[in-house]
């Protein structure tokens, strides 16, 4: 009788902690389930849609349980405030029991803080631009990518294909020729054991019950029999950042300090070994170097092959969209010419077409989380220091008052009047404020040569000459495509 009533009180206690208690002073949401949270109400395929609706109910900032509490900033205006305006109050990442076991600490550029993540992001923005990005230079290496990638795709003959291999091809050596300056050949045994460890990680890593390890790491010690995934992950993590080191391990035999670095590998030996002068070696280790260029890889590669993955896609069911593009791309450029950067002003209709594209692809459905470095006011709620927040821009592009129609695809709604492209400041796949994506400026380029280089010279058409492929998302913390097919006929 006793213990039923101690089990009882037990219950109550943690059924009243978990509904209410935990939950009473941040702003209202959709009432978490124990143990996991909202999880469960997520739309699978469209988690965006989910947190849209709840921001309607809830208003321009929510709490909702991933199984841990994080507040959803939902409108423009608000985020402008908050993200924008007050970039270094809302620029750290939360202290996740994942990244402390795969990064063996919060390292890298993705998951780091303070003045690590500072120093760390402002040495790789340099690096990267004096490698060419945004600044064009880079343009030639990926325009040589992009008409391998036209081979590999005019090779096919006629035959049906899936765009994965040559569109991986391509925005691989881009990364690669970045970080350790050589790209690989079509086939080479280590680039496809490379990208299929990637493959696996993306697989392992967006697995639900990795999410649940987050709040319940003891979980990790009842596999097997729980079918988490867990030690695999760690498996194919240090095999990935073993493939790294060892080609850190080359360079170090052949670096020179006294020459221009020849890639981020060499730039960052180069400032491990200025700081460690200076005093500051703990900002710039070998390990931190290793987990940087595996967030470059991480952040950058996926993201873009999904992109242009999507974009094939979309034309392939909007048919007077690819012949619009391909008319502009005929009376600007020809069919011989290579594509420019500088050609951005006279291709309205490829700009309009690719801010189209990231619009309605919306490839990261929930922001990623940052935490708040300070309490703060967000919306009129007093936010505790740490507290995980998440500018969700993905709100934007589906709202119906910020965009007609939004579930139809219309490059047109960004051409105005006088046929000029009009940048759309909704628009915000790269996120917002000081934790923006830092590949912004390579993924603009990539995507801008890439697709124009395909449109230009490539005729995409459904498989069977008629029926398009339709458009089903491969649930995941990553919007792609599930794979599919088409025949690509050389242009003339
Ligand atoms: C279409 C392609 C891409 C999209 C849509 C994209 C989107 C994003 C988003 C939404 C974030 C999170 C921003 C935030 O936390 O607020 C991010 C972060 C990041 N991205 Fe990208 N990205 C793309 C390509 C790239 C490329 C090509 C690279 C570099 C090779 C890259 C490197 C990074 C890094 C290092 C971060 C972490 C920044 C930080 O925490 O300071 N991304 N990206």
């Amino acid at each position: 009788m006793l213990v039923g009533l101690v089990i009882g009180l037990l219950i109550a206690y943690y059924l009243y902690r978990e509904l209410y208690g935990k939950r009473k002073n941040l702003p209202p949401g959709p009432r978490p389930w124990p143990v996991v949270g909202n999880l469960l109400q997520l739309d699978q395929l469209y988690p965006e849609k989910t947190l849209f609706d709840w921001g309607k109910k809830y208003g321009p900032v929510f709490t909702m349980w991933l199984p841990l509490p994080m507040l959803v900033v939902n409108d423009y205006d608000l985020m402008k405030e908050t993200f924008l305006r007050q970039g270094d109050t809302f620029a750290g990442r939360p202290d996740l029991f994942i990244t402390r076991a795969l990064l063996k600490g919060n390292y890298g550029l993705f998951f780091t803080n303070g003045k690590m993540w500072r120093e760390n992001r402002r040495f790789s923005l340099h690096a990267l631009r004096d490698f060419g990005i945004g600044r064009n230079t880079l343009q030639p290496q990926i325009m040589d990518q992009a008409l391998q990638m036209i081979d590999l795709l005019h090779n096919s003959a006629g035959e049906p294909i899936t765009l994965l291999e040559p569109f991986t091809f391509g925005v691989a050596n881009v990364i690669n020729v970045l970080a350790f300056g050589y790209t690989w050949k079509v086939g080479d045994p280590e680039m496809l054991r490379f990208m299929n460890l990637f493959e696996e990680f993306s697989v392992l890593f967006q697995h639900p019950s990795i999410m649940l390890l987050e709040s319940y790491p003891w979980l990790r010690h009842f596999e097997p029999p729980l079918p988490i995934g867990f030690k695999r992950l760690n498996e194919v993590n240090d095999a990935i950042y073993k493939f790294i080191l060892d080609d850190i391990e080359k360079h170090k035999k052949t670096f020179n300090e006294n020459e221009p670095p020849r890639d981020y590998t060499d730039a960052y030996l180069l400032e491990m070994r200025k700081r460690q002068k200076e005093g500051e070696g703990d900002l710039f280790t070998e390990w931190q170097m290793i987990t940087a260029i595996g967030d470059l890889w991480g952040a950058g590669f996926a993201t873009t092959v999904a992109t242009l993955r999507f974009a094939i896609i979309y034309l392939l069911n909007n048919p007077l969209v690819q012949q619009k593009l391909q008319e502009e791309m005929d009376r600007v450029i020809g069919n011989e010419n290579e594509l420019t950067m500088d050609d951005q002003k006279r291709l309205p209709y490829l700009c309009a077409t690719i801010q189209e594209i990231q619009r309605v692809a919306n490839i990261i459905p929930i922001s990623v989380q940052h935490t708040v470095t300070e309490d703060v006011v967000i919306g009129g709620f007093l936010v505790p220091k740490d507290t995980q927040v998440i500018a969700q821009t993905p709100s934007l592009h589906i709202d119906e008052k910020l965009f007609d129609e939004p579930e139809k695809f219309m490059p047109e709604r960004f051409i105005d009047e006088d046929g000029h492209f009009v940048k759309n400041d909704h628009v915000l796949p790269f996120s917002l404020g000081k934790r923006a994506c830092m590949g912004e400026s390579l993924a603009r380029m990539e995507l801008f040569l890439f697709l124009g280089t395909l449109i230009q010279r490539c005729d995409f058409r459904p498989e069977d000459g008629v029926t398009p492929p339709p458009i089903v998302i491969q649930p995941g913390f990553m919007h792609s495509p599930v794979p599919y097919k088409c025949i690509v006929l050389p242009r003339k």
